[in-house]
């Protein structure tokens, strides 16, 4: 026999379920521990793969949910009984083979079901860790926009596949208390689909939590799947303020009388973020008006936000690559190199928004993230950034000198397969700071034809002082590419377009070396001359 495990605070015994329900008192018989170990198998389902266990997940108004092991896999799963008449049950059996159809990663699975000893319908589903949105948002005592933008993403990700079925799905009951969550993963499932319906023509069936049911499921003349989206803006609503939504009224009456009047919670005057109250105000509109869940998903305070990822660094950590990355509809990869002895985070972002690189709408994050990166990098605790997000950069000092700083060239991967390169050409504080022998124009160092024995230096040299990348650059790419044993002119004459991707030299880097070699004049189209930054897309 195993271990109990421990129990949360939701979970009871069946037998001290049994109790409750009975109102038998539990000091009035003798304990059996054997009764009360959460590990004993109490039923198993007519196929024998599903043990129903001694431990109540929750209780809702309609079901009660045990946790269960599916034994054929060894998965715990949660076992759902729900008390109906043999007959509610053989009309419920077509939404149920939908049911055990519907797939999503953000849609609790619906596994088997059965009726059972006259009484009860029982259906097994995933089981989710920890417990109901709900539940987070009190543990949490309203979450930072980041995680609720995150949880919101991942319901219109399921709304939009039940949304998609033809006709579609619609749930009913979206509300928070019927959303889980798996902490660990910070995963999010649309669960209690037992309420759900297919849209067949027009429904007239009122169900559903007053608090989120949208003014026309008050009207009898049918509704939409937009009915989900009115439920999803209430449970943004809550994940906001912390508040459910018409708190204020004391009975389902007075929020009949409000909803159907078009008065909307009164939470909602507390919120001030502008984007949040706009895409809540989007999915309370008016049916013909509401947001789909695509049009949802697609609002301007969900757009995916960029990351800054550190995808190498020397043994200094002075010398970054780092790459910006934006999924989604902005779906955008920029590599970019940077000196940490010569740049600001805030002056390398501005450069790629002046440059058309970067939209300017993620000029803060990116910002703080690079900053958040340097100040991993560099060890220092949470200091805020110029960002105004966390601390500021001119904060960021090691021995006296600034760490955020550099930027010596961009490569941009719009999406499209095609990667462009920026460079930033001419930046005064690159000069400042560098080697001022450096040539500053492409022009100053001519093209030459070089010898089959001489050695790469020549070539690797000239080409780094031709784009304004400064002695370490062309010793980076020296050693990437003496790591290769390729030491002359002919043996990188002698080598095809695929040996080139193996030297883990950058685009920029491999274009700009090979343009020089074969003498290929780059077409550099200078976009801005006031701050001398040029798009070498071409290359
Ligand atoms: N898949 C699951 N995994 C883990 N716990 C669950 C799961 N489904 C339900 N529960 C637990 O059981 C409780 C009751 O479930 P639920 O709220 O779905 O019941 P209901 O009677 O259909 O709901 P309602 O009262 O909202 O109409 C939940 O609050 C939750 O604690």
């Amino acid at each position: 026999m195993l271990d109990p495990i421990p129990r949360s605070v939701s979970e009871m015994t069946a037998q001290e379920e049994e109790h409750e329900r009975n109102n038998f008192s539990p000091f009035t018989e003798y304990i059996d521990h054997s009764k009360h170990d959460p590990e004993k198998v109490v039923e198993v389902s007519p196929n024998g793969r599903y043990a129903k266990l001694n431990s109540v997940l929750g209780k809702g108004a309609y079901k009660i949910v045990y946790k269960s092991i599916d034994r054929e896999e060894g998965y715990e799963v949660a076992w759902n009984c729900f008390q109906t008449t043999k007959q509610e049950y053989a009309e419920l059996s077509q939404e149920v083979e939908i049911l055990k159809r519907v797939r999503h990663p953000n849609i609790i699975n619906f596994h088997d079901c059965w009726y059972s000893n006259n009484t009860e319908f029982i259906f097994i589903t995933e089981l989710m860790t920890s417990g109901t949105l709900r539940e987070y948002i009190r543990k949490l005592q309203t979450p930072n926009l980041k995680v609720i933008k995150r949880w919101c993403r991942q319901i219109l990700k399921g709304l939009i596949y039940l949304h998609s079925y033809d006709p579609p799905i619609i749930h009913r009951d979206i509300k928070c208390d019927n959303i889980f969550i798996n902490g660990a993963h910070g995963e999010v499932k649309i669960g209690d689909m037992g309420t759900a319906k297919m849209k067949i023509g027009k429904k007239y069936t009122v169900i559903g939590t007053p608090e989120f049911m949208a003014p026309e499921m008050y009207e009898e003349k049918g509704y939409s799947e937009k009915v989900d989206i009115y439920a999803f803006g209430m449970c943004l609503l809550e994940m906001v303020t912390g508040d459910y939504p018409y708190n204020e009224c004391k009975n389902a009456a007075q929020i009949y009388k409000k909803v159907t009047q078009g008065l909307k919670p009164e939470c909602l005057s507390r919120i001030i973020d502008p984007e949040v109250l706009n895409l809540i105000q989007h999915c309370l509109a008016p049916e013909n008006e509401r947001y789909s869940a695509q049009e949802a998903i697609d609002d301007a305070f969900l757009g995916v936000e960029p990351e800054v990822v550190l995808l190498s660094t020397n043994e200094a950590k002075n010398h970054l690559t780092l790459q910006v990355v934006v999924k989604g509809m902005d779906k955008l990869s920029v590599k970019f190199e940077f000196n940490a002895d010569t740049d600001t985070a805030e002056e390398v972002v501005n450069e790629m928004i002046e440059e058309d690189v970067l939209p300017q709408k993620y000029q803060r994050i990116i910002t703080h993230d690079i900053n958040r990166i340097l100040r991993e990098l560099a060890g220092t605790g949470d200091k805020k950034d110029s960002a105004g997000l966390t601390p500021s950069s001119p904060m960021l000092y090691t021995n006296g000198h600034s760490i955020i700083n550099g930027i010596s060239h961009l490569t941009l991967d719009n999406g499209s397969g095609s990667p462009h390169s920026f460079i930033r050409s001419t930046s005064n504080l690159y000069r400042k700071t560098s080697n001022a022998d450096w040539a500053t124009t492409e022009e100053e160092i001519p093209f030459k034809e070089y010898s089959m024995d001489a050695p790469i230096e020549d070539l690797v040299n000239d080409t780094a002082m031709a784009y304004h990348r400064g002695p370490d650059k062309a010793n980076e790419w020296l050693a990437k590419l003496k790591n290769q044993d390729i030491m002359t002119i002919g043996d990188l004459k002698d080598l095809q377009d695929s040996d080139w991707a193996g030297f883990d030299l950058t685009v920029f880097a491999s274009r700009a070396l090979r343009n020089r070699l074969f003498g290929k004049r780059p077409n550099i189209l200078t976009r801005s001359s006031s701050n001398g930054v040029s798009d070498d897309g071409n290359l």
